[in-house]
């Protein structure tokens, strides 16, 4: 039986040990990254990014965010490169906010919170699907991009005006041609570290590939990402905002850089 979770008072963060021990493990996400402790590796390789945007599917909101849905049954937008060996298949990316603009990232940068941040959520092909990889130590790589407040982001704006149709839980619309690569900042510079999902069940299955540069994104295009509802149509609305979990325990981990 899946257990239901959330971000409220009586289901979120501080609650899923409750139901998902991992919780408390050795290499949970996400973490507070201190710039000045990273250490730069010069045998990190550059992150490859190749997208074909004709994979992107569809668009859903699943109540606890909402995901961009991607062909996976080749490899037509892949991640190689960076700290990983071998290829990983783009599944979805989604989005992680706050109910105001002074919070929402996962990551934090020197406790720095940013209003939101994106993953891109790839799959080891060493594994035959992402089910079977998810669970797996090294089975998954997400990318990590933080929004910072400023000019609007018109590329971000395709994803945004999709809202109306996806408004409440469970619902699903086309969204086909659309280009991730369009929501990255122009450096690839990236902090990398061994780290979980950060929802449950938070296998700790990631690595992460956190970009130290941010997208941009306007005030009033943050309104619209609190627009989404947690809660299914016709149940008493409840605004989808704060869905991020705080900082985790570094718990020893070293955390690279592949900049100085
Ligand atoms: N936020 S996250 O990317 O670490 N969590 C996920 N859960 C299922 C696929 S990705
Ligand atoms: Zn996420």
């Amino acid at each position: 039986m899946s257990h239901s979770w959330g971000y409220g008072t009586n289901d979120g963060p501080a609650k899923w040990a409750d139901h998902f021990p991992i919780a408390n493990g050795p290499r949970q996400s996400p973490i507070n990254i201190i710039p000045s402790q990273a250490q730069f590796d010069s045998s990190l390789k550059p992150l490859k990014l190749q997208y074909d945007p004709s994979t992107s599917k569809d668009i859903l909101n699943n109540g606890h965010s909402f995901q961009v849905n991607f062909l996976d049954e080749n490899d037509s937008a892949i991640l190689t490169g960076g700290p990983v060996s071998g290829t990983y298949r783009l599944k979805q990316f989604h989005f992680h906010w706050g109910a105001s603009d002074d919070k929402g990232s996962e990551h934090t940068v020197d406790g720095i919170k940013y209003p939101c941040e994106l993953h891109l959520v790839h799959w080891n092909t060493k594994y035959e699907n992402f089910g079977e990889a998810v669970n797996k130590p090294d089975g998954l790589a997400v990318v990590g991009v933080f929004l910072k407040i400023g000019s609007a982001n018109p590329r971000l704006q395709k994803v945004l005006d999709t809202f109306d149709a996806i408004k409440a839980k469970g619902q699903q619309t086309t969204f086909l041609n659309f280009d991730p690569k369009n929501l990255l900042p122009a450096s690839l510079n990236f902090w990398t570290y061994e780290g979980s999902l950060t929802t449950p069940p938070l296998y700790e299955s990631v690595t992460w590939i956190v970009l130290r540069d941010p997208i941009s994104v306007s005030s009033v295009q943050m309104a619209k990402f609190r627009s989404l509802l947690f809660s299914s149509e016709g149940e008493q609305p409840c605004r989808m905002c704060n869905n991020y979990r705080p900082p985790q325990p570094l718990k020893g981990r070293k955390v690279r850089s592949n900049f100085k």
